[in-house]
């Protein structure tokens, strides 16, 4: 039985069609520039690769040549489900929600909350069940795991009407990215998950940490929205709050012109002046681009820094884990974080990190030294999964 995972973004739906069972993956792609008029799909299919042009831009649009490639593999009478990436879930979700027309009021009523993410959430919901009409649906949140974390990491020192009246807390993100490479992790190093207090770094164009104190979210550096933390590719991270009124009057922008350029034009791209990505910083950074030297040192500073925080939320801390894009394959950003995390008795082996590129994983540090791993994520994946899940508990199609 296949099951359909969508991330939809704003201008893109990332997809893939999984056997959670056997681990098989039967199609997956990406539809970009939607709402443009240059939209396409890509689509790896079993034979190869293929592109096709999506002229009305539109999801509906997208999902037709999803269903279309479902037919040609002759497998759309055996999806059993569609999973969804749901970025905010608030308070009301700690576990994922087959989607009803509540469920989905739910969603609609996290928008403020994560302005950027939801509306793409839901519109994507909607022009899938408009194409998938027979099948049952699961919303997967991003905020979900981490709901576990005490009052004392989750609430801002702010005014409690603000708490209590508009939801103002942490509620942390990329929570099924951290769940599954924590689970990874453990059986990587061979004991339970249960036993071990984590450092998850999930690093690709949204970057934030996690500590996962026996296989719970107890602390996490994303807060109210995926705005909060570590230096990203677009995003700035923590700032000081004092920053938005005084750059506001300074430069004569609006409060969302300034939250715009805080989430669009600030990280990598900012600090650099010259890209979001950790490759091109990188190859700019060797041909001695002083921008691109800054932006990968900040985000390399601020990355230790907060793991550092992190072994305060757990008190020990057994193992740090790399994941995301450039978790995954930067061996030079896992190098210089690991070389400042001295503290916690961290260090790295060369010729070990080196090798864990491109999908190799496995233990780079040395031996008698903090265990650093880096794990490669399946959001996809473990969305399937909890997809199966959250039907099977239903008596559905498991
Ligand atoms: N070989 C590499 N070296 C350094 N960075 C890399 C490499 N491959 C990918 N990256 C970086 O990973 C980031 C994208 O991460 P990814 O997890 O794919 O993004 P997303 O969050 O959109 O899923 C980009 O900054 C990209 O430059
Ligand atoms: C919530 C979030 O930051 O997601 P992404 O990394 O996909 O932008
Ligand atoms: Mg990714």
């Amino acid at each position: 039985m296949w099951t359909l995972v969508l991330n939809c973004g704003s201008s893109s739906v990332k997809f893939a069609l999984l056997d959670v069972r056997s681990g098989a993956v039967g199609l997956s792609g990406l539809a970009e520039r939607l709402g443009s008029g240059d939209a396409s799909a890509r689509l790896d299919l079993p034979g190869g690769r293929r592109s096709v042009p999506l002229p009305g831009g539109t999801y509906a649009e997208a999902f037709a040549v999803i269903a279309g490639a479902l037919d040609e593999l002759g497998v759309r009478g055996d999806v059993g489900a569609v999973g969804h990436r749901v970025v905010h879930g608030g308070e009301r979700f700690s576990e994922p929600a087959l989607i009803t027309p509540e469920v989905l009021e739910a969603v609609r009523a996290c928008v403020p909350l994560a302005p950027l993410h939801n509306p793409a959430n839901i519109a994507g919901i909607e022009a899938a069940r408009a194409a998938f009409p027979q099948l049952p649906q699961v919303a997967v949140f991003d905020t979900a795991f981490h709901q576990s974390m005490p009052e004392v990491a989750f609430r801002y020192a702010v005014p409690e009407a603000w708490y209590r009246q508009h939801g103002v807390r942490r509620y942390g993100f990329h929570g099924t990215s951290h769940a599954f490479v924590a689970a990874e992790a453990a059986r990587e190093l061979g004991r339970p998950l249960a036993e071990l207090n984590l450092v998850t770094a999930h690093l690709g164009n949204g970057c934030s940490v996690c500590a996962v104190a026996g296989g719970r979210s107890v602390d996490t550096s994303m807060g109210l929205t995926p705005l909060e933390g570590l230096v990203m590719g677009t995003r700035s991270g923590d700032v000081d709050p004092g920053l938005h009124d005084f750059i506001a009057r300074q430069a004569g922008l609006s409060l969302s012109e300034v939250t715009a350029a805080l989430n669009r034009e600030s990280g990598l791209l900012g600090l650099s002046g010259l890209s979001n990505d950790m490759r091109e910083l990188e190859e700019a950074a060797a041909r001695g681009h002083a921008g691109a030297r800054l932006a990968v040192e900040a985000f390399v500073y601020r990355l230790a820094k907060q793991v550092a925080g992190m072994a305060v939320a757990l008190g020990r801390v057994d193992a740090l884990v790399f994941t995301g894009g450039i978790g995954e394959n930067s061996a030079a950003v896992r190098g210089a974080v690991l070389a400042r995390l001295g503290v916690l008795g961290a260090a790295v082996d060369p010729a070990l990190n080196a090798r864990a590129v491109r999908g190799e994983s496995g233990r780079i540090s040395p031996e008698g030294t903090l265990p650093a791993l880096v794990v490669n994520t399946n959001e996809e994946l473990m969305i399937a999964r909890q997809t199966q899940d959250v039907l099977a508990g239903q008596g559905g199609t498991a």
